[in-house]
């Protein structure tokens, strides 16, 4: 077991025993792991990770391990977080909705924020109930009309039901500022609520680096006088949780920037930990990177326990997926398929095939301690001994007590598993946990020979996708 002091811990006895990955595998990872230490040392002294270059072939840094410290010369500085709680405090004051426009590294990370710090009901709660922090509903990640036909009409009813003082925060996020999903979903959004006559006002949030090429957000923000926050340059969409991307979702809703940053710090600093069983980080990587390429564990389950945490499983499926799913430097394709899933939801849906399937996957389980709100199961009913024997449990109590069973099943036929485990949920521990995953797919990375930061094959199908839309545009017209 791998313990931090601030609780978190990394429990890998279910797949470093003598009966999954043995000490001698790990053993024979010692230069592979100097050499894990020697691009770290690259990418934290220079900014640059070998080899890597943009999606024109140029140099481009790799940024991200910056991103849990606020300093004036940093990337997030104090007077970032001064501008973002002067919206936080704004929205607070004068926005009932606020609509999210993003996909991919755009949208999965402040969904997660959404989640943990709003959880599932939040929108329909009074304003007072909301401590003044708006609605919020997110699109733009999926071109669906069904969908957005059903927010148009659910802000056309609050409208109504407010009346003219009733105002709308369109929030698009971009880092190419041109994306087909988030743009084609603005558009209508915004058309929608003109054409209603309800009040909104935008902010955008996009690649702000390149003055002389700006983003199409970019100048579209610029020509609209919308507020504009910035992703970063030298930080890809995937790690953007720790950016403004993330952050203006948190202010608007109230989440721990500032602590959700320390957790990111301190999980930085257990990385940089040359002991491979104290650097949580380096240890997953290496006990993946094995099952894998000697064990033919080439899938991931990602499996949370607590609704809460679902859309964690989502923003780290694009996470390994684009980190690591790529060509290596020996021309050997690599890659784990991640598999979103949630308990316990999932024990009654995937959990068969965890422990009679292929033996093709690694299980790795987040569990929250303490959670907020331990509702008893009142003894109720209790004439009927299968119900009896929930009487007086609390819930989170039967959560936990599943994601253990689960485990415990699971490692009894060898199959391999791994738990993190934080004391409470907070924006302290999401912060952990989700840099921890971000290093952790870095140093993977190493050991794979891939380059973590590029995402080459999303361009095979966006080329086919434009003609297509031209197509259907001529049809449409004609
Ligand atoms: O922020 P953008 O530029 O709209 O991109 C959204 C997502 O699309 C991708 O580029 C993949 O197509 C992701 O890497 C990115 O997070």
């Amino acid at each position: 077991m791998l313990r931090l002091q601030s609780g978190f811990e990394l429990d890998y006895a279910n797949i470093y025993n003598e009966s999954c990955i043995q000490e001698r595998d790990v053993n024979n990872f010692e230069r592979a792991i100097q050499n894990v230490w020697r691009h770290t040392n690259i990418l934290r002294s220079t900014g640059f990770e070998e080899g890597h270059v943009s999606k024109d072939g140029l140099p481009e840094p790799v940024l991200f391990y910056q991103l849990p410290y606020i300093s004036e010369d940093g990337i997030n500085t104090p007077a970032m977080l001064k501008r973002l709680y002067e919206l936080r405090d704004y929205a607070r004051h004068n926005i009932d909705t606020v609509v999210s426009v993003g996909i991919g590294g755009s949208y999965l990370g402040s969904k997660v924020i959404f989640d943990v710090q709003c959880g599932a009901f939040w929108n329909n709660l009074s304003s007072e109930e909301r401590n003044g922090y708006p609605r919020m509903y997110f699109a733009g990640f999926n071109v669906d009309g069904d969908y957005l036909a059903g927010l148009i009409r659910t802000l056309e009813y609050q409208a109504q039901t407010k009346g003219s003082d009733y105002k709308v925060m369109l929030v698009i996020t971009s880092k190419s500022g041109s994306t087909i999903e988030p743009m084609a979903n603005f558009m209508i959004l915004e058309k929608a609520l003109q054409d209603r006559n309800i009040n909104y006002e935008v902010v955008a949030v996009t690649d702000m680096s390149d003055d002389e090429h700006p983003t199409v957000l970019r100048s579209m923000a610029i020509e609209n006088h919308w507020k504009t926050y910035s992703i970063p340059y030298g930080v890809g969409g995937r790690f953007s949780v720790f950016t403004e991307v993330g952050f203006v979702t948190a202010a608007l809703v109230g989440f721990d920037i500032e602590g959700f940053l320390a957790g990111a710090a301190s999980m930085d600093a257990a990385c940089q930990e040359e002991d491979i069983f104290k650097n949580p980080a380096l240890l997953s990587a290496l006990l993946k990177y094995i099952a894998s390429e000697r064990y033919g564990r080439i899938i991931e389950v990602f499996m949370p326990y607590g609704e809460a945490l679902h859309s964690l499983s989502d923003w780290y499926v694009q996470l390994l997926s684009e980190s690591l799913g790529k060509m290596s430097n020996t021309c050997l394709p690599y890659g784990r398929t991640p598999v979103a899933a949630v308990g316990t939801m999932d024990m009654h849906a995937q959990v068969q095939e965890h422990q009679e399937g292929r033996l093709n996957k690694v299980v790795q389980f987040i569990k929250v301690k303490d959670w907020k709100h331990n509702l008893v199961v009142p003894n109720t009913h209790s004439q009927y001994e299968r119900l009896q024997a929930l009487g007086n449990v609390g819930i989170c109590d039967i959560l936990n007590i599943a994601l253990d069973a689960n485990r415990e099943a699971l490692s009894s036929d060898n199959r391999f598993n791994m738990t993190i485990t934080v004391p409470t949920l907070n924006a302290f521990h999401l912060g952990e946990i989700m840099f921890m995953h971000c290093w952790a797919v870095y140093f993977e990375s190493i050991f794979a020979g891939v380059d973590a930061f590029d995402q080459p094959g999303v361009e095979v199908y966006k080329r086919l996708i434009g003609p297509k839309l031209a197509r259907a545009k001529d049809t449409h017209n004609s």
